[in-house]
């Protein structure tokens, strides 16, 4: 901590609070808007970066409203008001005076028209007294320069230097006009006018009249105002400053001041619009006279009749300061918010660590950037391994789908979870159409029910693998399921079962074909030797159950060899074929029929009913004895017969071929084409 200040106010620290957020802000518009969203948030509030540019542009337009407004003020201020109003009244006040002197030399210019000589002077004055008591006198100024004064009522010597006396005869302007004299004798204000006046050619001279000021009603309004007892008045004439007092008497008189001049202009210090405290003063130009009166009224009174305007304009200023104090006080409770964010997330984010207060603020942010800079490198982490997951994912998905089996997962709900593109493709659903589907509803209740167990086999935690038929019998398939449960490491639950379907149709098909080929005499399409020995194994082991009887039959054509000799072995194989073709319709088509080799052929019947038997031997000995065309031969042979037969469990298969081999090789013995039943006593 420093110690004049607090660590808010040091600029220069570049992790103070107002240098992070005006970097931050001048670096980041989005960063503004984090800035903005946490603030807001930490305010309860929804804000963004522009809420933080009106937030800081609206006391600026105050600001500069305000100034706008004392600026306006000032354009058409108070003090521009009073000046004009106080000029108005100064010129109301000296228009009467400076027509009352003009109306004056209109007399004297009358009376120079009609005055014929000299003579007459006391006559007129006494006239022009009666007719105007502000006239105190007429007088005539002679060439030589001597001076008749002819007063009415208070006649005064009336004192000209004689120099102005000879400037004035000298000059040749057509009236003449003093500066206010005071009396010497009265000490009334006086002043004199004058024009030009001939009686003959070569005798001029002036006429003129002195008027007593202290009777002239314009000048007595200006001493004795209705209004502004307060305002001062000097009255400029000919470069002489004078002032006009009222004395108590009434009389007017004029005073010669010093300090009646104007004051230097100074600049009107910023107040001043609001609140003027400065004199107001006119000055304005009597035209006839050319003299300048000089009007100086007290602020007071000056500003009396703004009072109201100026309370308005006070209480705007005091609004605008309240505004723009409470802005700042929002502006600084926003800019705090921050810190007290700080502290919060700095608890979270530094777990079992005590967060420094948020008076310090530098040990905050301090804080608070250390937490940054883990979250920052764990939200790295974090992201790398969201990434890594989504590439295992996909890669995963992209395997499954190239999987010719069909794979996916299914929930503990039996609802999958998971497909791929084969089980698409069989189903002709899509992904999404099968994905939280039940099982059943996909695979159909019938194929469901022998699936079933299996599946909850693997949900309780052990695989499964069965095989069973899908689909009606003539496009039936063969598939071979295999359910492998997925489990939670931590609990080791079953939270879904892994299933994999592979289609063994083909496979199955392709076995049966192979097994049939093994199995079979290529020449006749029987039994071969394999296929007929595997065939009596399995009737052996099924009637060893339940007790039943196998007859077996031996085949053996007479005389073959003959043919084969005779025509060849080709009309022999297809002696062979033909052979074969009728042992088919000789037995049921359950007996099974085979041959082992050369011109030896078997039969397997289930049971040993005699009569069947017997029927079956005669039927093939027929088969034998029936002509056989080939290749436009005619050929007759025979068959001779052996017979065994026995019970499940009482004998093998190599006792009964053997059994039928001795009965065959007894009805050879007998002649050939007959048959013979293996009887025991016979074989020994
Ligand atoms: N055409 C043909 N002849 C075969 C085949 N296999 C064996 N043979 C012949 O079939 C004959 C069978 O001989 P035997 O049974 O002893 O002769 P047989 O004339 O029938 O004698 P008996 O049985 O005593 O009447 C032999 O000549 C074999 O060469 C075959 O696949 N095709």
């Amino acid at each position: 901590m420093c110690g004049a200040y607090p660590p808010f106010f040091r600029f220069t620290d570049p992790y103070s609070i107002p240098t992070l957020i005006v970097t931050t802000l001048r670096q980041n518009w989005h960063l503004k808007s984090v800035v903005a969203r946490e603030w807001g948030k930490g305010m309860g509030v929804s804000l963004n970066a522009h809420h933080l540019l009106v937030a800081g542009v609206v006391p600026l337009a105050i600001v500069i409203a305000a100034v706008a407004i004392v600026r306006g003020g000032e354009a058409g201020s108070l003090r521009a008001q009073a000046f004009a109003q106080q000029q108005q009244a100064a010129i109301d006040e000296a228009a009467p005076l400076d027509a009352a002197i003009d109306v004056h030399f209109d007399t004297l210019t009358r009376l120079r028209s009609q005055l014929s000589s000299l003579a007459v002077l006391p006559v007129a004055a006494r006239q022009l007294s009666a007719d105007d008591p502000t006239v105190n006198a007429l007088f005539a100024v002679s060439p030589n320069g001597r001076i008749q004064v002819h007063g009415a009522q208070r006649p005064t010597a009336l004192q000209i230097p004689d120099q102005e006396l000879m400037t004035w005869l000298g000059g040749s302007a057509t009236a003449y006009l003093s500066v206010p004299v005071q009396s010497n004798a009265t000490g009334t204000p006086m002043i004199a006018i004058a024009v030009p006046w001939r009686d003959a050619p070569q005798q001029a001279g002036l006429i003129g009249l002195q008027i007593d000021l202290s009777d002239e009603p314009a000048l007595r309004a200006l001493t004795h105002p209705a209004t502004h007892p307060g305002t001062k008045r000097c009255l400029h004439a000919g470069g002489q400053v004078l002032q006009i007092n009222a004395r108590t008497d009434g009389s007017v008189r004029l005073d010669p001041v010093s300090d009646c001049s104007p004051p230097a202009p100074a600049a009107a210090p910023w107040l001043d619009h609001l609140f003027p405290v400065g004199d107001v003063t006119a000055y304005v130009p009597l035209p006839h006279t050319g003299w300048m009166l000089e009007r100086t009224t007290p602020a007071r009174e000056a500003f009396a009749p703004f009072r109201a305007a100026q309370a308005t304009l006070g209480i705007v200023a005091l609004a605008i300061l309240a505004i723009s104090l409470g802005t700042a006080w929002w502006l600084f409770r926003l800019l705090m918010q921050p810190l007290r964010e700080l502290q919060r997330l700095t608890a979270l984010t530094e777990p079992g660590t005590r967060p420094p207060p948020a008076t310090e603020i530098t040990a905050l942010t301090d804080a608070f950037r250390h937490s940054l800079i883990h979250l920052r490198r764990r939200v790295r982490l974090v992201t790398h391994a969201c990434d890594h997951a989504t590439q295992v994912a996909e890669r995963a998905t992209l395997t499954a789908d190239l999987f010719p089996d069909l794979a996916g997962l299914i929930g503990p709900d039996r609802c999958f979870i998971h497909v791929n593109k084969p089980h698409e493709a069989l189903f002709g659903k899509p992904a999404s159409a099968i994905i939280g589907r039940p099982v059943h509803e996909l695979w159909g209740h019938e194929s469901f029910a022998e699936m079933e167990p299996f599946l909850t086999q693997a949900l309780q935690g052990s695989a499964a693998t069965f095989t069973m038929r899908h689909g009606p019998p003539r496009t039936a398939r063969w598939l071979e399921t295999t359910y492998q449960p997925v489990l939670t490491p931590e609990t080791g639950d079953v939270r879904a079962v892994h299933f994999r379907v592979r289609d063994l149709t083909t496979e199955r098909h392709n076995a049966l074909r192979l097994q049939r080929e093994v199995q079979t005499d290529a020449l006749t399409g029987l039994l071969n030797r394999r296929g007929f020995n595997f065939r009596l194994e399995r009737a052996l082991a099924r009637t060893s159950g339940d007790g039943g009887a196998i007859t077996l039959m031996y085949v053996d054509l007479d005389r073959f060899k003959e043919v084969n000799d005779t025509y060849g072995h080709a009309v022999g194989d297809e002696l062979l074929r033909t052979f074969a073709q009728r042992l088919t319709h000789a037995v049921r088509s359950n007996d099974a029929l085979g041959r082992l080799g050369g011109d030896e052929f078997v039969i397997l019947i289930e049971g040993d009913e005699a009569a069947y038997t017997d029927r079956v031997a005669r039927a093939v000995l027929a088969c034998a004895q029936l002509s056989f065309n080939l290749r436009e031969h005619w050929v007759e042979i025979g068959a001779s017969i052996g017979i065994a037969s026995g019970r499940g469990g009482e004998k093998t298969v190599h006792q009964l071929s053997e059994e039928a081999d001795a009965a065959l090789y007894q009805a050879k013995r007998d002649g050939k084409n007959c048959f013979r039943r293996f009887r025991i006593s016979a074989a020994a």
